[in-house]
């Protein structure tokens, strides 16, 4: 369903408080009439690069090929490492990384007025709308229905966590928890490949040859939302509208937290608690 005007702004203001209610970006998507074709566009468009991914990353490691279909979501804040923990799940457990971030800029990458729109959030630190993500997330999660996947971004409000509860039950939800101060300098060394979403940093793990990504050779960009200004605004949107999502999980048994400042440190704590859960997983269907 869709959430109209004037819903979706009494809902974001009980949230945020009438001093952060919604600023001119999310308020542009419900005002213009873009606003229903937008809609339509998400159910109708289609990405190539997002196939292109899922089709890299949906081949199983024989040992880890499971008998039953595993689901999971990994949170944490703007650079704790969600893109680069994925990577290693997806490399070592077979899951579908599922990004909403690369979904949202292959978008912004076609033009469209949607993208636009969603740039626009993007850029001044805010959320896209609910409606709006959970509607694109849910469509491709539907393509995916006899898939393991990895939700990386996705949800990040209350609103989309029981939008994804009503179509798919969750496993796990890996939480990472990373200081904000750790962050804010990682954010703006981050050198990313837009078209798969590979992450590279100038201290952690730079490219073989300076801005250009390793497997293509193609330039790295820095994003637009990295800056210093922005991330802060991006911290800000985590605290207010994703944490309660952490409670959301808890709440229902599913959250595991790892807490650190480096990703090697964090890596091995995951990789164990994932092969333990898969096994669990495994052993329960056989
Ligand atoms: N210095 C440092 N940088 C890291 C570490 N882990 C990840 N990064 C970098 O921090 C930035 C943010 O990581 P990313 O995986 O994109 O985080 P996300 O925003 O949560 O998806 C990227 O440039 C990564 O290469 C780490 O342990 N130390
Ligand atoms: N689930 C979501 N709901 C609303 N906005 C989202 C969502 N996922 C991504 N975005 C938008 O895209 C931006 C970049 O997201 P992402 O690439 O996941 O950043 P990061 O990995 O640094 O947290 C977010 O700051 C937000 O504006």
């Amino acid at each position: 369903m869709c959430v109209s005007e004037g819903t979706y702004k009494s809902r974001s203001s009980e949230r945020l408080g009438a001093k952060d209610a919604p600023t001119p970006c999310c308020a542009r998507f419900y005002e213009s009439r873009l606003y229903l074709l937008c809609i339509q566009r998400v159910f109708f468009f289609s990405w190539e690069g997002y196939g292109n991914t899922v089709a890299k990353n949906s081949v199983y490691r024989a040992e880890m090929v499971l008998q039953r279909i595993f689901r999971a979501v990994i949170m944490g804040p703007p650079g704790s490492g969600k893109g680069t923990v994925s990577a290693r799940i997806t490399k070592t457990f077979g899951l579908s990384h599922i990004s909403s971030g690369d979904i949202l800029r292959s978008n912004i990458s076609n033009k469209s007025e949607l993208g636009l729109l969603m740039k626009c959030c993007i850029d001044q630190g805010q959320l896209v709308p609910d409606d709006v993500m959970s509607r694109l997330i849910l469509r491709d999660l539907r393509a995916m229905d006899h898939s393991s996947w990895l939700l990386d971004g996705f949800p990040r409000t209350v609103p989309q966590a029981e939008a994804l509860d009503d179509a798919h039950s969750v496993d796990t939800v890996i939480n990472l928890n990373v200081p904000f101060q750790t962050i804010k300098q990682r954010l703006t060394s981050r050198w990313t490949h837009l078209p798969t979403g590979r992450v590279y940093n100038v201290d952690f793990n730079p490219p073989k040859v300076p801005g250009l990504d390793d497997e293509t050779g193609e330039p790295l960009v820095q994003r637009d939302d990295d800056t210093p200004d922005t991330v802060t605004l991006r911290l800000k949107a985590y605290e207010n509208q994703t944490e309660p999502v952490l409670e959301y999980y808890r709440s229902n048994g599913v959250l595991e937290t790892f807490t650190g400042t480096e990703t090697n440190m964090i890596w091995p704590h995951v990789e164990a608690f994932l092969h333990k859960k898969l096994f669990s997983v495994k052993q329960k269907v056989a």
